[in-house]
C-alpha cells in the first residue's frame, strides 16, 4: 500500500499520541472520497493504515512498509521539532517518563550503592551512545575526550562495545584496545588486544554464532546496493554478519519504495530477518541471537555468569538495545540506561539525554572507583 494521498499532521513522538489529521484524496483507505479532513485517535489511525497493508500483503506474511516507513518518521527531525510545541498533556507525559525512567546522573548514588563490594561490568552501544547520529554513517565519529572517557572506563572496569557495527568499523572509530568488542549485534566477539587489558582472554575471537550467514550476507549486500542505486541517499553498509540499509538521506518520499525494495529481496532469503533501527532497517540472520545473549555470553566468558556479585550497566539508544535492558530485567541485576531525548516505551530503568550526559555518567563512575580504590 501506498499512503502517498495521505497527509498527516500533528505526528508527535510515541508517548504524546493524541491525535492525527489526515487530508484524503484519492487515498486507498477511502476509495471514491473527495479530498476532505478527517482527524482520527492517531492508534486508530495507524490500526487503519496497517489494516489496508495486511489486505494488501495478505498472500504473503512479509513484514508491513507503511508501519516501519511511519515510525521511522516517528523519529524524524521535523516531527521531533513539533513536538517542540509542547502542549500541557505532552509536557504532562515527558513529566512522567522522566519519573518513571530518572536520569542516570541523578541515580548516581544508586548505581554506585548498589556496586558496593560487587564488579560493576560496563555495556556500551555506540552510534546515539558514544557518538552523536550524524547524516553520514561513516563519519560517526567519536570525540577526543569520548575515548578518553571510553579508554578510562575500560581500565577500571571490564568494559564491552555492543553495536549493530562490524568489529573494524567500530574498533576504527572508538580505538580503544582495552576493551570487548560485540560487533553484527553480538554476533561477532572479540576480547580486548591489549596485553595490559583489565581481562585477558586466550582467544581475540571468542565467538562468532552466524558464521554459516557470512557468504548470504555478502550476496544480499550487493543485490540491495544494485537495486538501490537509483535512490538518491541511499546507502547499504556491510556489518558482516548483518547489514544496514539507510534511510537517512532518502528523500521521505521514497522511503516506502525504499522498503519495498528491500522487502521483496528478502522474500528469497527466508533466514534472513529484518529490524528497524533509527532511519534503518537491518537484516540480520533469523538466530535466536542479540545484544541481550552477548550481554549473557560475556558476563559469562567474565565468570559472572550466576554470580550476585556483579552489576552489569548497559547504556544503549536503540530498540535492538531493549534486549540487553530486557535480559537485566530477567536477571533481576545491574541497570538499563536508554539515551533518549524523548519519551519512548523501554525496558530500561534509567535514562540519559545524549552522549554528552553518557560522557559525564562515564566520568562520574570512573571518578568513583578510582576513589573506592584508594579507601580500600
Ligand atoms: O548498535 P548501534 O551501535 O547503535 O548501531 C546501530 C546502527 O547504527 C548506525 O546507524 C545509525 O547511526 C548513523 C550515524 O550516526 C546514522 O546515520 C543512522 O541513521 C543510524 O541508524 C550504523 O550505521 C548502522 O549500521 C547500525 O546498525
Amino acid at each position: 500500500m501506498t499512503n502517498q494521498n495521505v497527509i498527516v499532521s500533528d505526528r508527535k513522538p510515541i508517548l504524546g499520541l493524541q491525535t492525527i489529521t489526515v487530508s484524503v484524496s484519492n487515498s486507498p483507505l477511502f476509495s471514491n472520497s473527495f479530498p476532505t479532513y478527517f482527524t482520527f485517535p492517531r492508534r486508530k489511525f495507524l490500526k487503519l493504515l496497517e489494516a489496508a497493508d495486511n489486505n494488501k500483503n495478505k498472500n504473503n506474511n512479509a513484514p508491513k512498509i507503511t508501519s516501519w516507513v511511519e515510525s521511522m518518521r516517528d523519529s524524524s527531525p521535523t516531527r521531533l521539532r513539533s513536538s517542540s510545541h509542547d502542549s500541557v498533556s505532552d509536557n504532562a507525559d515527558k513529566t512522567s517518563w522522566i519519573v518513571r525512567f530518572p536520569s542516570a546522573l541523578n541515580m548516581f548514588d544508586e548505581v554506585v550503592n548498589a556496586a558496593k563490594g560487587k564488579q560493576i561490568v560496563m555495556f556500551l552501544d555506540y552510534d546515539g551512545t558514544l557518538s552523536p547520529i550524524v547524516e553520514d554513517p561513516d563519519k560517526a565519529f567519536i570525540t577526543h575526550e569520548m575515548r578518553d572517557v571510553v579508554k578510562d572506563v575500560a581500565l577500571n572496569f571490564p568494559t564491552a562495545i555492543v553495536t549493530g557495527r562490524s568489529i573494524d568499523k567500530v574498533r576504527s572509530f572508538v580505538k580503544v584496545n582495552e576493551i570487548y568488542y560485540a560487533g553484527s549485534h553480538g554476533m561477532d566477539i572479540e576480547g580486548p588486544t591489549n596485553e595490559n587489558s583489565y581481562c585477558q582472554s586466550k582467544e581475540r575471537v571468542l565467538f562468532q554464532p552466524a558464521r554459516e550467514f557470512l557468504p548470504m550476507i555478502e550476496k544480499v549486500v550487493k543485490i540491495l546496493e544494485e537495486k538501490t542505486k537509483w535512490i538518491p541517499g541511499a546507502m547499504v553498509e556491510n556489518n558482516k554478519f548483518c547489514l544496514s540499509v539507510h534511510f537517512r538521506r532518502v528523500d521521505e518520499k521514497r522511503w516506502a519504495a525504499l522498503a519495498e525494495i528491500v522487502k521483496s529481496v528478502l522474500i528469497d532469503y527466508p533466514k534472513l530477518k529484518l529490524t528497524q533501527g533509527r532511519k534503518v532497517l537491518e537484516i540480520r540472520p533469523t538466530i535466536k541471537w542479540d545484544k541481550g545473549q552477548a550481554l549473557n555470553f560475556l558476563l559469562k566468558s567474565l565468570g559472572y555468569e550466576n554470580s550476585k556479585n556483579v552489576v552489569p550497566v548497559y547504556i544503549g539508544d536503540d530498540r535492538t538495545d531493549e534486549d540487553a535492558f530486557k535480559v537485566l530485567r530477567e536477571r533481576e541485576q545491574g541497570f538499563g540506561v536508554l539515551v533518549s531525548k524523548i519519551p519512548k516505551d523501554t525496558n530500561a530503568s534509567y535514562s540519559l539525554k545524549d552522549p554528552s550526559q553518557v560522557k559525564e555518567f562515564l566520568k562520574r563512575l570512573v571518578e568513583w572507583k578510582k576513589k573506592t580504590v584508594g579507601e580500600e
